[in-house]
């Protein structure tokens, strides 16, 4: 076995026996290091370098209690989390997301993840993602803004514009982001509108921010098509899965190029509408009413909700999985590949199993991956700390060209790495591997540290 086959499986096997029980991380460091090899064989420096061995493992993770009273005036405790993963390039960077689910091994995946997808974007961003077991949903805004409130109490310790810039993700949106920066101010007593991303325009936000993970995502696919003949955003037919904002953005973008999108899902079921969604009303329901998706069904009338049923099983030419880790199956890839659907693009972070990626590269389904084509938030989240840094508010315009040039530019630089090393069309492998290199010699350039 060659030193780089070697060290390739010193790296999977130390992940594993180092990370009991945390599958999602494992998942997600596996499917990075199975594309690698090629790179690793052609610079012997990285494996010298102990970038493999240090790659893997996070610079630091927080852990922290979250006490806050509901409204019942009962104490509840949740726990709280910051990975750090990597600040190689830059500060740290990623959402924070608030789900029942979350725990070290979630936020370690996401961490995982966002170093690379921040290394695709260009910029200058380390990795990093935190959060909480807090379930935001039934919750009042007055139970919200305490709980968050006392986060950031603990949390505001670990971040700064320099160190560490969160953001939102499951269960944090504007409303989170608003108590949670305001909170930040108050124990600090420092203005430091660069320190969160996805604020409000108002108070230091940026236009675009809302929606920049779903647009990029669309604008990701459309350069994607241009590989598919045949095929183009007008006139086809595509399903999302979550009705969040992801979901919501890249339904509006595609819908705005002429797609129709005629299904989308929570977590209860899928609502299917021939005549394409709603989404003003879909909007109103879900972001502004913060309820199920049942509620839409009931509103639109002449479309079907069911209950406890796959959005797979709808028939599409593209399916934008946008709710969660490990949403799309070996079983939903292979329905949706006799359905006749021809692209996959990840909105959510790693939705396909490792099952469904195998059948998607049978089927031959075209595939865009997370890191590369849900991008566009954390981007995004790059202009608005630049436009915090300056003290700048840019146009809407400008930010969204901003936009669709950077996410172009990923999906160029992956399709022509996945060429340069033998994998053309592999865009798993493409991403990985320009990702991984840009990281990788930065980790070099600066010394075992
Ligand atoms: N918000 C952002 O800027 C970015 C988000 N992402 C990823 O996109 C995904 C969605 O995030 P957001 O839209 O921000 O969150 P969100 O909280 O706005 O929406 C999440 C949606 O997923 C649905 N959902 C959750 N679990 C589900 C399940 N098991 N089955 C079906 N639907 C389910 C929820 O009902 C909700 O509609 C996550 O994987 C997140 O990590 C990725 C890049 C950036
Ligand atoms: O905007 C950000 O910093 C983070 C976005 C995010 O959490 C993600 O890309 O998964």
């Amino acid at each position: 076995m060659s030193d780089a086959d070697a060290a390739l499986h010193e790296a999977l096997d130390t992940v594993v026996r180092r990370n009991p029980g945390q599958v999602l991380f494992r998942q997600a460091v596996h499917e990075v290091l199975e594309s690698l090899a090629p790179v690793v064989r052609q610079h012997p420096e990285y494996v010298e370098g102990g970038i493999l061995k240090r790659i893997i493992e996070p610079e630091r993770v927080v852990s922290f209690r979250v006490p806050w009273v509901d409204d019942n005036g009962v104490v509840q405790v949740q726990r709280g989390f910051r990975v750090q993963f990597s600040s190689d390039l830059g500060p740290y960077k990623g959402g924070l997301r608030f789900h029942k689910s979350v725990d070290e091994d979630t936020l370690k995946f996401l961490g995982f993840e966002q170093v690379f997808k921040n290394a695709l974007t260009g910029l200058g961003l380390g990795g990093g993602k935190g959060g909480s077991d807090f379930d935001p949903h039934g919750k009042s805004n007055g139970e919200v803004m305490r709980f968050c409130q006392s986060f950031m109490a603990e949390l505001a310790h670990h971040i700064g514009a320099d160190l560490d810039v969160p953001a939102g993700d499951i269960g944090v949106g504007g409303r989170e982001i608003g108590y949670l920066y305001g909170q930040y101010r108050k124990v600090t007593g420092r203005n430091e509108a660069g320190v969160i991303t996805g604020k409000g325009v108002g108070y230091g936000g940026s236009w675009a921010r809302t929606e920049a993970t779903g647009y990029g995502l669309v604008y990701f696919v459309r350069e994607m098509l241009r590989d598919c003949p045949g095929l183009t955003l007008e006139g086809s037919r595509v399903v999302v899965s979550g009705s969040g904002n992801v979901a919501l953005y890249a339904a509006k973008k595609a819908s705005q190029l002429g797609a129709t999108v005629v299904a989308c899902s929570d977590s209860q079921g899928y609502v299917l509408d021939e005549d394409g969604l709603d989404l003003d009303l879909l909007s109103e329901i879900k972001d502004v009413r913060r309820e199920r998706l049942s509620a839409y069904a009931d509103e639109r009338g002449n479309c079907t909700y069911f209950e406890g049923r796959s959005v797979w099983e709808v028939d599409c030419d593209i399916a934008l999985p946008c709710a969660t880790q490990n949403e799309l199956d070996g079983d939903a890839a292979r329905t949706l590949a006799e359905n006749g659907c021809r692209l996959i693009a990840e909105g959510a972070n790693m939705p396909c199993t490792e099952e469904a990626i195998e059948v998607i590269h049978a089927k031959g389904i075209l595939f865009g991956p997370a890191k590369a084509a849900n991008a566009g938030g954390v981007a995004t989240s790059g202009l608005e700390m630049r436009q915090n840094a300056g003290r700048l508010l840019w146009d809407f315009e400008r930010v969204d060209s901003e936009l669709d040039r950077i996410m172009t530019n990923i999906h160029a630089t992956a399709a022509a790495t996945a060429e340069e090393y033998g994998q053309p069309g592999d865009l798993i492998a493409g991403a990985n591997i320009a990702a991984f290199r840009r990281v990788a010699d930065a980790m070099l350039a600066q010394g075992v540290i």
